[in-house]
């Protein structure tokens, strides 16, 4: 079926420092790929890379074989994005953000009414369909920006930390968005801190190191026999480290 997303020596530096550094990585269409690694690994860096809305110093990013950078409209017309810390028209409401964003895309008026109305229902934001974006919680902008991501019936999904501030309930309604939007033939990208929620949803898995690919493959390849947590913590170093600098903190 070739890749989803293929991404071949993605590198960035910020100044000196070199955020990612030639991270290749093969997401077979119709897999649910989950991304790991500590924080500053360079996963957002990445992920934004992958979809066009960061230029890379070197590499290529491919949405179904449209290069990101020289076929842009092609490229973005087949991926829903949920970037991290999103920039959202702060004075509309959900509704008004989802109908925006629709016609933006091309969408004709009565999809948009009809696709927003079901969104906003499902993400239980219906609620809060009249109130300004500027006063929703930060679980609540999570909801909205998977709403827009999901608009356009994207053929992927690149989610940066979809669950992070997501109640429970939200979560498992999220989740079951998810594998259903799987299970009908699209594909999922996401990163993650939550290696348990990885282990329940992805079936292929990537672990970035310091601004490179530590391990990656399917999720049975990539833990071994063990659970992904021991995993990746063998692949990225040993916690606890100077923990006992802080004997004060015990009485
Ligand atoms: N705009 C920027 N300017 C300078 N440095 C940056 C910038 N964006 C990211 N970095 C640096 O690049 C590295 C990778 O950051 P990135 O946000 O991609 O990591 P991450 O794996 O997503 O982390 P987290 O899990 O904490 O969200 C970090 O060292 C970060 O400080």
């Amino acid at each position: 079926m070739g890749d989803a997303l293929e991404l071949m020596g993605l590198t960035k530096r910020f100044g000196e420092k070199v955020a990612v550094d030639g991270v290749s990585l093969h997401v077979p269409a119709g897999s649910f790929y989950g991304l790991v690694g500590q924080n500053g690994a360079g996963k957002t860096t990445t992920l934004s890379m992958a979809v066009g809305l960061l230029r890379p110093d070197d590499g290529h990013a491919k949405i179904f074989g449209q290069d990101v950078w020289s076929s842009p409209e092609q490229a973005k017309a087949l991926v829903g994005v949920l970037p991290d810390g999103l920039a959202m028209p702060e004075r509309l409401t959900g509704r008004e953000v989802l109908t925006y964003l629709g016609l933006l895309r091309g969408l004709p008026k009565a999809t948009v009414e009809q696709r927003a109305r079901e969104l906003l229902a499902v993400l239980e934001l219906d609620e809060a369909e009249k109130t300004l974006v500027i006063e929703y919680s930060t679980g609540m902008r999570k909801k909205i920006g998977l709403a827009t991501a999901l608009l356009h019936a994207p053929r992927l999904l690149v989610l940066d930390e979809p669950f992070e501030a997501v109640d429970p309930v939200s979560a498992a309604t999220i989740k079951t968005i998810l594998r259903g939007f799987v299970a009908g033939g699209g594909s999922i990208v996401l990163s993650s801190h939550v290696m348990a929620l990885v282990e329940q949803l992805c079936d292929h898995v990537a672990v970035i190191d310091d601004g490179r690919v530590a391990a990656a493959g399917t999720l049975d390849e990539v833990r071994g026999g063990r659970t992904l947590e021991d995993t990746f913590v063998e692949l990225v170093g040993t916690p606890g480290d100077g923990v006992e600098e802080l004997s004060w903190l015990t009485s």
